[in-house]
Parts: structure tokens; C-alpha cells; sequence
């Protein structure tokens, strides 16, 4: 199977550091021609000879012409990245130069290699199982603490080890059904129902935590779209400054100053969050501040956390309780900030919106609390401890292969409620370990992998 998807004899080769200038350029080549190929435009010495993970210097040379001075590395398969013989040309950093070694090696019988072709062979070989494959173009892609540890954690096997002993649950329990069929004649019980249910159930409970860090796992991978709305005039413009400690958005005094959508990233804690500073809510008859206006409501829908601010000088109670109540029916994850702080005393205000629960009152323009906004926010977010260490899914391929691990899981519960026969049972767990085994690569099929990798870029 492996030559069929791979090609097995072939040599690949790519550019692997970023296209363009660059101090040095780090060129791979992966096969059982690797060493073979850069002997043949290497002539200072026989790389067969040299142990592996040994760097050499020395020229490439290529129709008796020099291309350039080179340092090779050798990784001898099976003990590489792809598990294959690997050589790794570093070169000076001139695109020209790259590509006249690229063409070398091509010519003495390399081929292009595909994107994440790398990757897929080291997949292929055993070296990793496909959810590390996948941490790896996750961790290059990687930027911030966040979506770096989580990608980190994969790609160590952190996925994998919990997936292990999932499977290492059904297997037990399939193992247990089988007993009980096979003594079936003699009309035993031979299989404790007992231990079975805590089977199920533990495996119920691993699969739906992991279920449930997807949420998070998407906040960490793709951010929180944070829109910041409310009335004109309320300070969303001055708040997105301060959050950035910029002036990024126009602020006035004049109602409708925002009229398109701004957006910015920030990160706090490790987490990206996508503010977006919209147009103020209001009825108006300026066509222009209407579209804005549409599109604040469209940005409400899109978002994360809507962070509503809203003038403690300007607003009753009584006007947010309703701003409360709409947001709750249209099931809008929010956060109350009330601005404007430093005009009124502090104590007259927390009395007019004492009937409220949860706003956080700050001076957008003067940073006041602001901070505390910013703590808020993650808080919002991570909703509940979330410890870093644990397992957490960033991928919607796992989550939907995971969501068919706990279907069968319910099929055999509600099989062991209704006395389903054992066969049966044992039926749903395979389906069980199948959608697993998708999740590891362990199951799967060509067109699959290719589409998997193809995701990736050229030289990893
Ligand atoms: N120059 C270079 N840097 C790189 C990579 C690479 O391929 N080349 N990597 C590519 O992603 C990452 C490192 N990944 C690697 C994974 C395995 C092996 C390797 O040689 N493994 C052998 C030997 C291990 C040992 O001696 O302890 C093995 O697995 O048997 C090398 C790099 C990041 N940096
Ligand atoms: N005293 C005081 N004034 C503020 C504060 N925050 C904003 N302002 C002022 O309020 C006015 C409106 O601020 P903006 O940030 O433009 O308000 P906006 O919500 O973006 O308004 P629109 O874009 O029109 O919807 C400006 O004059 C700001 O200087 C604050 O914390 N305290
Ligand atoms: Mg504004």
C-alpha cells in the first residue's frame, strides 16, 4: 500500500525555509535516492561513508560549473523526520541559487515534492499518527501562546495518547461481549454487565470532554470575534483605542461618527480577539450611517462576545434592563460595560444601575478599569477553568469523527437498557473504534489523505 500512495521509489524534493531572499536556504530531499542523487553533484566527499546526523561542507557542483559552497546534513532512514533517507542541502539564501540546486537535483532523478508531502510520508512510515500530522501545519500556522501550546501538545502525542486509551476502553469491552458469545450455549452470563456500564460511561465521559473543548479549541485556533456596540456617542471608538493603545478609530462628539466597521486584533493572555468597533445603534435617515447601522446588527450575529457600552450618564436603568432582555431572547453571548465614569461620582452611579447584575463600569478615556475589561473578556471566553494541559480539539474533523464515537457509544447504552443481544453490542463498539480510528489515520483512504495534506505548504 505504502508504494501505491506514495510512489515508494521516488525521490521527492522542495525548498523547505520560506520562499525568497534569505540569509540561508534550507533545501530537502526524502527517498532511497537522496544520498545517491546529492552524491552525484557532491564531490568532496562520498556522503554513503558519513554517519548519519553528520553535517558536511563542500560544493554542489552541476555541469562541471560550481552553483554554490553548501553545508548537507544526513539523516539516515529509518531514523529521519519522514523515516526515509533525508538530506537537507543549506545553501546561500538567493532565490537563483535555489533554484539552480533544485533544478540539479532534479535533473539527476528528484521529482517536486506536493504539498505536505514530507509530512505524509512521515505519516505513512509510522514516524506520526495523522492528528500529529495535522499539529504540525497547526503549529506552523501558529500565532499566539495559545494555538501554540495546544498544536505543541498534539504534536506530542497529547491527542493521541487519549485516543489510545479510549480505544484501549472498547477494545476491553468488545473483548468482554465476545466471552459472553462464545459461552453463550452454556447460558451464562458470563460478561458483568456491571463492568461493562462503567466502560461505556468512562468512555462516554472522555469522548464528551473532548467534545467540549472544541469550543475552546476554536477560540484558540481562530480567535473571538468581539464586537463592540451600543448607542452613538457611547465611547466604542475611544475603547477600541484604549484596548490598543492606539488611534486606530476616529472619535468625536458628534453622534454617528463610525460609520463602516473597523476591525483590529489583540491579544490578551494568548488569546486573539477580534474587536470590531461598529457604527452606533440608532434610527436614521442618513442612508450612509443606515448601512452602518445593518451592519453592526450583522456583526452581532457573527460575534464571539458582544461587549455593549453604553453611557452611565445618558442611560436609565430601565433602558438596559430592555438591551438585556433583547440580547438574552436572541441568545447573544454579552458583556455590560458602563462608560463614562469619571463624570458622575463612582457611588451615584453603581446605586442607579444597582438592580443590574454584572456590569463593569470603566472611563474609556481615561483607561480606567480597563484592565479589568480585558480580564473579563478571557474569563468570558474560557468560561470555567480550563486547564492548558488538558486535551483540547482544534480541528472539525476531529470533532465530527468524535461526534460518531459518541452516537455508537449511545446506541450501546440504550442497546444494554433494552437487552440487545451481545453480537449486536459488539457491532456498535467496532463502528465505535471505526470513527477512532479515522480520527488517528488509522483508518482511511487516499483521496482522504491527500486532501489532508494537501492543506499544507510546500516543503513541510
Ligand atoms: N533542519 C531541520 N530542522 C527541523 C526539521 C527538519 O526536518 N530539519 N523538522 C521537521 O519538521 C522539525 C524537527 N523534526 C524532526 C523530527 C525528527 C528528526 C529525526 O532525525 N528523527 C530521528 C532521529 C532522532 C534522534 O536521533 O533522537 C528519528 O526519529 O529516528 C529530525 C527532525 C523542526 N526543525
Ligand atoms: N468623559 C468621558 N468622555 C468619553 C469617554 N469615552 C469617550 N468619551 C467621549 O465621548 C465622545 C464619543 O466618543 P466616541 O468614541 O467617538 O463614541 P462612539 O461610541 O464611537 O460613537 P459613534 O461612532 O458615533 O457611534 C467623544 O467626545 C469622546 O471623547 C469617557 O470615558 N469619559
Ligand atoms: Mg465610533
Amino acid at each position: 500500500m505504502l508504494g501505491k500512495l506514495t510512489g515508494f521509489d521516488d525521490t521527492i524534493v522542495a525548498v523547505a525555509t520560506a520562499p525568497g531572499l534569505g540569509a540561508i536556504a534550507v533545501i530537502r530531499l526524502s527517498g532511497s535516492q537522496a544520498f545517491d542523487i546529492t552524491n552525484s553533484l557532491f564531490p568532496s566527499k562520498d556522503l554513503l561513508l558519513q554517519a548519519s546526523h553528520t553535517l558536511h561542507f563542500g560544493g554542489i557542483i552541476a555541469d562541471g560549473r560550481i552553483i554554490d559552497e553548501v553545508v548537507v546534513s544526513l539523516y539516515k532512514g529509518p531514523r529521519s523526520y519522514t523515516g526515509e533517507d533525508v538530506i537537507e542541502i543549506s545553501c546561500h539564501g538567493s532565490p537563483y541559487i535555489q533554484q539552480q540546486i533544485i533544478d540539479a537535483v532534479t535533473k539527476a532523478g528528484a521529482r517536486l515534492a506536493k504539498p505536505g508531502e514530507f509530512t505524509q510520508r512521515a505519516f505513512l512510515n509510522g514516524k506520526l499518527d495523522l492528528t500529529q500530522a495535522e499539529s504540525v501545519a497547526d503549529l506552523i500556522a501558529s500565532n499566539s501562546a495559545a494555538s501554540h501550546q495546544t498544536a505543541m501538545q498534539q504534536m506530542r502525542g497529547g491527542f493521541s495518547k487519549e485516543l489510545h486509551l479510549l480505544r484501549e476502553q472498547l477494545i476491553t469491552f468488545s473483548a468482554l461481549i465476545e466471552l459472553e458469545l462464545d459461552f453463550s450455549q452454556e447460558d451464562v452470563e458470563f460478561a458483568d454487565r456491571t463492568r461493562l456500564y462503567e466502560l461505556v460511561t468512562a468512555a462516554n465521559t472522555t469522548i464528551r470532554h473532548l467534545i467540549d473543548s472544541f469550543r475552546m479549541g476554536n477560540v484558540i485556533k481562530n480567535g473571538v470575534n468581539t464586537a463592540i456596540v451600543g448607542k452613538p456617542n457611547a465611547g466604542k471608538s475611544t475603547l477600541l483605542n484604549t484596548l490598543l493603545n492606539e488611534n486606530r478609530a476616529i472619535v468625536s462628539d458628534i453622534a454617528g461618527t463610525t460609520r463602516d466597521t473597523i476591525e483590529e486584533v489583540l491579544n490578551i493572555e494568548g488569546i486573539l480577539f477580534r474587536l470590531i468597533d461598529t457604527a452606533g445603534i440608532r434610527e436614521s435617515n442618513d442612508t450612509i450611517e443606515s448601512i452602518g447601522v445593518q451592519k453592526t446588527m450583522e456583526k452581532i450575529k457573527e460575534a464571539g462576545v458582544v461587549v455593549y457600552l453604553f453611557d452611565v450618564n445618558e442611560n436609565s436603568a430601565e433602558d438596559l434592563q430592555q438591551q438585556i432582555d433583547s440580547f438574552q431572547a436572541d441568545n447573544i453571548n454579552f458583556l455590560l460595560v458602563g462608560n463614562k465614569t469619571d463624570i458622575a461620582g463612582e457611588s451615584a452611579i453603581q446605586e442607579k444601575f444597582s438592580k443590574i447584575q454584572g456590569i463593569l463600569f470603566i472611563s474609556a478615556k481615561n483607561h480606567a478599569h480597563v484592565d479589568d475589561l480585558k480580564q473579563a473578556l478571557v474569563q468570558k471566553v474560557l468560561s470555567g477553568d480550563i486547564n492548558t494541559e488538558d486535551t483540547i480539539i482544534t480541528n472539525a474533523r476531529h470533532h465530527s469523527a468524535l461526534q460518531e464515537v459518541l452516537k455508537s457509544l449511545h446506541d450501546v447504552s440504550n442497546g444494554m437498557d433494552n437487552g440487545v443481544p451481545g453480537d449486536l453490542l459488539a457491532l456498535d463498539i467496532r463502528r465505535a473504534l471505526h470513527f477512532l480510528g479515522e480520527i488517528t489515520g488509522e483508518v482511511t483512504n487516499e483521496d482522504r489523505l491527500d486532501y489532508i495534506f494537501s492543506k499544507f505548504c510546500i516543503g513541510k
